[in-house]
């Protein structure tokens, strides 16, 4: 079946309006490109056209190349890549040379992102609406632009713009790109068609100028200054990211365009763009596209036509760093809440953190000052439960004590309207044995944010199998309006995202009792791509946490814990972490941290009292070796997690390790990079290791399985178990 096409319309005052059609995005697929060829290439032979409208059907210009296109087999009748060097051969060829006999004018609502922008900035014009989103965002898929936008963009709107929407895949909205050049004009939805019309047929008449973009050279600096503007965006382009080559290529690619001309600048566009298309980063980074849209896709939930109820007003419990950090979540989105604490000085703490919070997004522009009065004005304080009447959803945020949380949930079940969802934020704790005072466990579910809750973009839901399915419909449809990506996972300690991970951690301490030194151990994990190392994290997590949590994972999964003394004896001598400035690193007033020599003394400490003989081999580790042997235990804990159906696809792993954990996604997240490796590489490494350090790698059947097989991890297993 065609994936989409184009159609035609030539209206009586000769101008054929062509318009993408291909649903929900209208993305540039094969289809659609053949058939805009077509469309094109009739328009232009017919002689009652004398300009084209290029447009999108159901308000949406284009989301740009069909992104599913990039991972098609080349065939003889369908390589995918001489398809796109064909429109862009045809492109410019029909469209921009000189003497191109009509001019098109691009007519944009919605989004006109990646190849979708590059076709509109082939139109001699663009009239768009206020709200359309013009960008190109491929440098987020690996890739950079593929038809001219690396020349034309520039070309448009200046060089520090163009660099600025291009590395930061950052989109301008129909004004702003308005005022920067990229459109012609702003009009509203209504008008869109007619003013685009109106203003082909106006270049007709020469009322209007018929600009092509890959001429003008009016917004380019001089050679000097470019050089300056395009050296400093690659030091800041390598400080975002050293492991990423593509945003230099793509600032190599504009620098040809500009110094050598832009037919120059759009061949190397064409065999850049073709080498990083075939790239494993940008193969990671489709991968990650699409996972990250399949997490709401659950199977038997999804699918059962429910609707969303509406979510109004929300309650909290507990004004802490978390509660505050959800309350801000939801009020910068629109939704009112409820926060409440057990005394004045608590809630009045927990309200300055929530303002705190607010003000550091006005800081850093992510919200004007007039918003912040708006969205502090949804939230109230409350010391008791009298408003949660009100509530549709109430998200418990309490200290991790089972018998508070009980009683907390009995609560709320004498208080809250019979409807209302009662989630809890617990990162580790049973869901069955929070409602267990409770009679309403249908209505009880996880909702496991991520600290800084305002600023991580994951949120885990937890559901039991009492939970019910409408409930699970709602919290995705919360996630949908604070804007974060949800995992649904099922019940168990630690649930996926840090049951996953709590091997990492082990693993580290074990690789210090046994040699290693722990700056090296976060050097080469930050060197990996995560963010910060185990210990490096352990600190910012702070100590309580963390025997806090190991604790429950002793209870759990205690054949695959290792008991390291080293937190315990740190803690005696009263270090905490970063909270008491001083932890595995020490801290200043700035909060920088700094190896300390005197961690020696507690590690030796540690080993003398694990009666730990050290591993000559384990200190000379290569930095790959370390990476192994730190992440494939979580590679195999992962494995449990979808072999018990606590998690239901490989894909949500990779969306969980890399929005919760800040997995490199140009490495796909866990799963993906584990299935680069193979199953049988990883069961062999684990299984040699589990020999003589024991149950920490053990492999597990799900894994052993898909090695004997020869299978991917991601391969779903047949009769794999279900907590979904
Ligand atoms: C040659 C060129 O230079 C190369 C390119 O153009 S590469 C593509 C560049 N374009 C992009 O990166 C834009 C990608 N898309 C987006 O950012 C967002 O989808 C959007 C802003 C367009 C719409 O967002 P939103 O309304 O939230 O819808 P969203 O859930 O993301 O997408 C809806 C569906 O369209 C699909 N989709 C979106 N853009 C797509 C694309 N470019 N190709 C294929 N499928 C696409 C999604 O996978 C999703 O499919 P599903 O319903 O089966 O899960």
């Amino acid at each position: 079946m065609a994936r989409g096409s184009t159609s035609m319309e030539v209206r009586r005052d000769g101008v054929a309006v062509i318009t993408v059609s291909n649903p929900p995005v209208n993305a540039l697929s094969l289809d659609v490109i053949a058939s805009l060829q077509r469309d094109y290439g009739e328009a232009l032979r017919r002689s009652d056209v004398k300009a084209i409208v290029l447009t999108g059907a159901k308000g949406r210009f284009s989301g740009g190349f069909d992104i599913n296109a990039f991972d098609k087999k080349p065939s003889k009748d369908c390589p995918v890549l001489s398809f796109v060097n064909k429109l862009n051969i045809y492109v410019v060829k029909f469209m921009l040379l000189p003497d191109a006999p009509k001019p098109s004018v691009a007519a944009i609502d919605g989004v006109a992102l990646g190849g979708g922008l590059e076709l509109a900035m082939v139109c001699h014009a663009r009239v768009s609406t206020s709200s359309a989103q013009l960008g190109l965002p491929e440098l987020q898929l690996g890739i950079i632009p593929g038809l001219g936008g690396t020349q034309r963009l520039p070309r448009l709107v200046g060089l520090p713009k163009a660099l600025e929407m291009l590395l930061m895949s950052k989109p301008l909205k129909g004004v702003e790109a308005h005022k920067f050049g990229l459109v012609d004009a702003v009009v509203s939805a209504d008008e869109l068609i007619s003013t685009a019309c109106s203003w082909a047929l106006e270049i007709v008449e020469d009322k209007r100028p018929s600009f092509r973009s890959l001429h003008r050279t009016d917004r380019l600096p001089a050679l000097e200054e470019t050089k300056k503007i395009l050296n400093f965006a690659r030091v800041q382009a390598q400080k975002q990211s050293a492991s990423l080559q593509h945003p230099l290529v793509c600032i190599d690619v504009i620098e040809e365009g500009i110094i050598s001309g832009p037919r120059a600048g759009l061949m190397k566009e064409t065999l850049c763009g073709k080498m990083l298309e075939m790239s494993q980063i940008s193969k990671s980074l489709r991968h990650v596209f699409f996972a990250q849209r399949a997490t709401s896709k659950i199977p038997n939930i999804s699918n059962l036509g429910l609707t969303p109820r509406r979510i109004h007003k929300v309650a909290i419990v507990g004004g802490g760093l978390m509660g505050s950090g959800i309350a801000t979540a939801l009020i910068s989105n629109n939704l009112l809440v409820i926060l409440k604490e057990v005394n004045e000085q608590f809630l009045d703490a927990g309200i300055s953190r929530v303002k705190a919070n607010l003000q550091s997004l006005v800081k850093r522009g992510q919200m004007t000052k007039e918003d912040y009065e708006k969205k502090l004005s949804l939230l109230s304080g409350v010391l008791d439960y009298e408003q949660f009447r009100e509530a549709d959803v109430v998200i418990e945020a309490v200290i991790e004590d089972l018998s508070l949380k009980q009683k907390i949930f009995a609560d709320l079940e004498k208080y809250c309207h019979s409807n209302c969802i009662l989630a809890t934020n617990t990162s580790t704790i049973d869901l069955h044995l929070i409602g267990q005072k409770t009679s309403c466990q249908d209505r009880i579910a996880g909702a496991h944010f991520f600290s800084p809750a305002h600023a991580m973009p994951l949120l885990e839901i937890i559901r039991t199998h009492r939970t019910s399915s409408q409930v699970v419909i709602d919290l995705l449809n919360v996630a949908k309006q604070i804007r974060k990506t949800p995992i649904v996972v099922g019940n168990c300690t630690g649930f996926a995202v840090n049951r996953m991970f709590f091997p990492f951690t082990q693993v580290a301490y074990f690789l210090v009792d046994y040699g290693l030194d722990v700056y090296h151990i976060d050097h080469v994990i930050t060197k990996f791509g995560m963010p910060m190392g185990p210990f490096r994290l352990a600190d910012l997590v702070g100590f309580g946490v963390a025997i806090a949590s190991r604790k429950q994972y002793l209870q759990s999964y205690p054949e695959r814990c290792y008991k390291s003394m080293l937190i315990q004896i740190m803690l005696e001598e009263n270090r905490t972490g970063e909270s008491s400035r001083k932890g595995f690193y020490l801290y200043d007033d700035k909060r920088k941290a700094s190896p300390d020599p005197e961690m020696n003394k507690y590690i030796e400490k540690s080993r003398s009292m694990a009666s730990i003989v050290q591993d000559p081999k384990l200190p000379k580790l290569t930095d790959d070796e370390i990476v192994e042997m730190m992440l494939f235990p979580v590679v195999n804990e992962a494995c449990r997690l979808l072999d018990e159906g606590v998690a239901m696809k490989a894909s949500d792993l990779d969306v969980a390790s890399i929005m919760g954990r800040g997995f490199p996604s140009y490495r796909g997240g866990v799963m993906f990079w584990a299935d680069s490796f193979g199953a049988k590489y990883i069961y062999d490494r684990l299984k040699d290791w589990s020999k003589y350090h024991g149950g920490i790698f053990e492999p597990c059947e799900y894994l052993s399985t898909r090695a004997r097989q020869g299978l991917s991890l991601a391969a779903m297993a047949d009769g794999a178990m279900s907590r979904l």
